[in-house]
């Protein structure tokens, strides 16, 4: 990332919207910008492959038996940023399951991941893609589901200024596709 593009960039901004970058509270801005930027924006830096391998520490999974295992994570808090205002979704809640193949990940790694693909501009459909798609490389399998619901201040603090919405993405992959039982484990 450019820092150094980012804070020339942002005190053109405070220019152009009729503020002092050179007043008191004001001056240190461009560079405070600039540093939450790069944690704000971390997940730019890397493919989905990449954060699959970063976080893609498995064990192998309890002894197969005839029953199969789902293994669901609920109410994964996150933050992202919508790419058309590049503003705030927030409230963002995400559940997480997945059917092992023989491995199964840390469970702190699910939430790592979630957070990684959320600190990209990015749409709330292609998040919970994002998310699907590197589980399914860190863990080997292809039955993942992912349900996102969250906020967007694009749509809450500006434009039609609705409060109230709340916005639900349903990704399935694999088994959750055409599995209901499946799907309701989310
Ligand atoms: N599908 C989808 N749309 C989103 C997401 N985040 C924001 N949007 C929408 O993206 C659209 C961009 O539309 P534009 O008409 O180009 O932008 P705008 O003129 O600012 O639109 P308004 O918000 O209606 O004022 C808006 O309808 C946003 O609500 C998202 O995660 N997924
Ligand atoms: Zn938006």
């Amino acid at each position: 990332m450019d820092t150094k593009a980012i804070e020339t960039h942002i005190r053109g901004i405070l220019e152009a919207i009729g503020e002092d970058p050179d007043r008191e509270g004001l001056r240190e801005t461009p560079q405070r910008v600039a540093r939450m930027y790069e944690e704000i924006f971390a997940g730019i830096s890397y493919s989905n492959h990449e954060i699959a391998e970063m976080f893609g520490k498995t064990f192998e999974a309890p002894s197969p038996s005839q029953s199969q295992t789902a293994v669901v994570m609920k109410d994964i808090s996150v933050f992202s940023y919508c790419e058309h205002h590049m503003a705030l979704m927030y409230d963002m809640n995400v559940n997480v399951a997945y059917v092992p193949r023989g491995r199964v990940i840390g469970l702190s790694k699910i939430a790592r991941i979630c957070d990684m693909a959320s600190k990209r501009l990015q749409l709330q459909e292609r998040l919970g893609q994002d998310i699907a798609e590197i589980l399914m490389e860190a863990v080997g399998t292809p039955d993942v589901g992912v349900v996102i619901t969250g906020s967007h201040s694009c749509m809450t603090a500006r434009g039609i200024r609705n409060v109230s919405s709340r916005t639900t993405t349903k990704t399935f992959c694999g088994a959750f596709q055409t599995d209901r039982s499946l799907q309701e484990l989310l």
